[in-house]
């Protein structure tokens, strides 16, 4: 995916600024930076969340495969499966697991019989690493699960419908650090299979689990680059006065 020269607007109000960024294929990207200088608001520009604010402007283009994804004849639907998102406090429908995991591959008609969606189904929960814990409680209500389970069991759920990007939105930030190794481990071993952008509001984390980091203050993005770089080497005063904690 590409972002060229992506401006966004709340209502007066400039929240990004020519931000221009390629994210590398089955790769991990993190974006970092201090609070409110746009990086959720990137992200949800990803998969065209702000579309559901009101008073939102946006200019400039994001692209999927080199198609618009701002393009009139997408369909947000199937773009949203394409690009899927899991956010910072575990959201599960109030359903059962094996319903939550079904629904995508349902409404996107994916499945053709029940074995094809059970299928499905079990190879999601592995994905996410949650099969062995839930296999024998299936059509037991997803909220009865602990929050680091379901946070996997969100992703199991974004996993379902094949996405080529899961956008992630600080997917740690409610969970215990027992449960946040876990889908830290998740998200190295999803890598293979998807683009992965992540916001995290911890550096460690961005260390931990991405090759590439995106830095972005005030609504520029200020620097992009190999983890490594950016944390030993970064190029921008901005991101080393970040990095080295003397702001944010
Ligand atoms: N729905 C909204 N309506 C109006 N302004 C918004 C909205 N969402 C975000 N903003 C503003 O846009 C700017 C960027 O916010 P954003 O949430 O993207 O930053 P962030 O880097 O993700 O912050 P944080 O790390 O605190 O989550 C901020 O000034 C914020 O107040």
């Amino acid at each position: 995916m590409t972002a060229r020269d992506l401006n966004l607007f709340y209502g007066d109000n400039q929240a990004l600024f020519d931000v221009n960024l390629d994210i590398v294929e089955r790769q991990v990207t993190a974006l970092i930076g201090p609070s409110g200088c746009g990086k959720s608001t990137f992200l949800r520009c990803m998969n065209r969340m702000n579309d559901t604010i009101d008073g939102v402007t946006i200019k400039g283009k994001v692209t999927l495969d080199d198609r618009d994804i701002y393009d009139k004849a997408i369909d947000v639907v199937q773009l949203r499966a394409r690009i899927g998102m899991v956010f910072q406090k575990p959201n599960p429908f109030p359903k059962s697991i094996y319903d939550n995991v079904a629904y995508g591959p349902r409404i996107h008609g994916l499945v053709n019989s029940r074995d094809e969606l059970d299928e499905i189904v079990m190879t999601s929960l592995e994905r996410a690493g949650l099969l062995k814990e839930v296999k024998d409680r299936l059509p037991e209500p997803a909220t009865g699960l602990s929050g680091g389970q379901q946070q996997r069991l969100c992703i199991a759920r974004a996993v379902a419908v094949s996405p080529e990007v899961i956008l992630m939105d600080e997917p740690c930030s409610a969970l215990d650090p027992i449960a946040t190794a876990k889908v830290e481990e998740l998200i190295d071993e999803l890598r293979s299979n998807y683009t992965i952008v992540i916001v995290t509001h911890s550096m460690q984390q961005a260390a931990r689990v991405s090759q590439r980091t995106a830095f972005f203050h005030l609504g520029k993005l200020v620097e992009v680059g190999e983890t490594d770089q950016i944390f030993t080497n970064p190029k921008d005063e901005r991101t080393k006065g970040y990095i080295t904690g003397r702001f944010g």
